[in-house]
């Protein structure tokens, strides 16, 4: 077991342990915030045939050349096409088919003019100035061609793509499996919002905020409930969780306390434990076990710490499983907007936001910074990276920071 690993150890030790889930097939509408398993080809063009784009004339531009308004040149119209017809016949020179937006280009058109710009008379049609060939005409393939590739394996499924998916005739969509996520919360001070607040009682936030960014990552956060801390009810419920779920996350009791008895109830289950404790603050007594083919993270009960911890190794763990292309949180180097009073002995994760002013990227602090304010996460985008050894630190000097999503 390894103690007291940086936190890129960590990450790679638990990517290194966990692969994407399996694929299934899915539809269409229940496909949006999963990840592509597969690359997708269009079998069609898109659009599938060339198209006018408006309500109009479609004629040959050579038709035109030499016209102006003192000598506009008349043409028949000898057909209508709307918007999922095709013409019967076919444009000759001196002729002209009346096309509604959306339909096809009649065969030997090569542009088309709108109503607006021509006089109509019976079936003759006059056009005042000329046009160029090809004007007016979105062309077969314009968005997407036959046998390109239109989405690649591992990319989030957004709505435009949703869409874009439909138009080339897919139904059924290949998706890494949506991954289930048992979330334990131990702790004897805990009651559930529903509850009323008891004295000494503190109620669970850690089971809400850390189901809400499972749902956000579109994974199923299943609730394992609140467990008191004695080691045969957390042996159960992680025993009972690794059963029903592909990932067990546990809040509480894993520091040093007499009752924190998260460590000692997986040792019992048999886990083998990858890391116990991470040079980090806030989170550092997170601890991570494999048990058979499944991997138990135990999180500090601190609210923010719980959180960061999320957001820095679970978050990671949970896209490469769900098969995103990129896991890991972006960096970015910014310019403090904000004092920090205090010196850093352990490596420090600071809740900041990041805003770009005229071009340079600041990083301002957004708010109290203990491990047990969530406040300070809500507006947080960025978690600061005060290496360990720093003093504290001052207004306009360039930190690194971590780029994270809470939206
Ligand atoms: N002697 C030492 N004591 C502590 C150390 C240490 O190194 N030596 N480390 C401290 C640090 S750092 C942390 S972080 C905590 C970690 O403690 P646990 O992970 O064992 O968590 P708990 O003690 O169970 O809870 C900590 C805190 O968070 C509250 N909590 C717990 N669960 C929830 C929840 N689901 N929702 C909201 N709040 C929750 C809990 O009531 C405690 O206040 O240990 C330090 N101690
Ligand atoms: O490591 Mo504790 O998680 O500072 O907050």
């Amino acid at each position: 077991m390894k103690t007291g690993i940086s936190l890129e150890e960590a990450q790679t030790l638990l990517l290194d342990l966990v692969e994407p889930a399996k694929e299934c097939l899915v539809p269409l509408t229940r496909a949006v915030g999963r990840v592509l398993s597969q690359d997708i080809w269009s079998d069609i063009n898109l659009p599938p045939f060339d198209k006018s784009p408006l309500d109009g004339y479609a004629l040959q531009a050579n038709d035109t050349i030499e016209v102006s308004s003192s000598h506009p040149v008349i043409l028949d119209v000898i057909e209508e096409v709307r918007a999922g017809y095709t013409s019967l016949k076919q444009v000759t020179s001196g002729t002209a088919i009346k096309v509604l937006t959306g339909a096809p280009i009649p065969n030997g058109a090569d542009v088309v003019i709108k109503f607006e710009d021509v006089n109509r008379k019976g079936n003759k049609l006059e056009l005042f100035y000329p046009l160029k060939s090809g004007s007016n005409i979105i062309c077969a393939g314009e968005d997407v061609g036959q046998g390109e590739i239109v989405a690649k394996k591992g990319t989030l499924l957004n709505p435009p793509l949703v869409g874009l998916l439909a138009a080339v005739g897919v139904d059924l969509v290949p998706l890494f499996s949506k991954l289930k996520i048992g979330i334990i919360s131990t702790g004897d001070e805990l009651i559930d919002p529903s509850d009323d607040l008891r004295s000494g009682k503190i109620y669970n936030s850690n089971f809400y905020s850390l189901s809400a960014y499972c749902s956000k990552l579109g994974a199923e956060a299943v609730s394992m409930g609140i467990v008191p801390d004695e080691k045969d009810a957390i042996v159960e419920r992680i025993s009972k969780a690794l059963e029903d779920t592909d990932l067990v996350i546990t809040t509480g009791g894993v520091s040093v306390g007499d009752y924190d008895i998260v460590p000692t109830a997986l040792d019992h289950i048999g886990a083998e434990t990858i890391f116990w404790k991470i040079d980090m603050k806030p989170g550092s007594p997170a601890i991570a076990a494999k048990y058979k083919n499944k991997l138990v993270i135990g999180l500090s009960g601190n609210p923010a710490a719980a959180f960061i911890t999320f957001d820095l190794i679970v978050g990671p763990i949970i896209k490469r499983m769900m098969g995103f292309f990129q896991e890991l949180p972006p960096r970015i180097t910014a310019t403090l907007a904000d004092d920090f009073n205090k010196s850093s002995g352990q490596r420090r994760f600071l809740r900041g936001r990041l805003d770009n002013i005229n071009g340079i990227n600041y990083a301002k602090l957004t708010g109290k910074q203990s491990n047990g304010v969530l406040k300070s996460m809500v507006d947080c985008n960025i978690l600061i990276d005060v290496p360990a050894g720093s003093g504290p630190l001052i207004v306009g000097q360039e930190v690194l920071a971590v780029v994270i999503d809470n939206y």
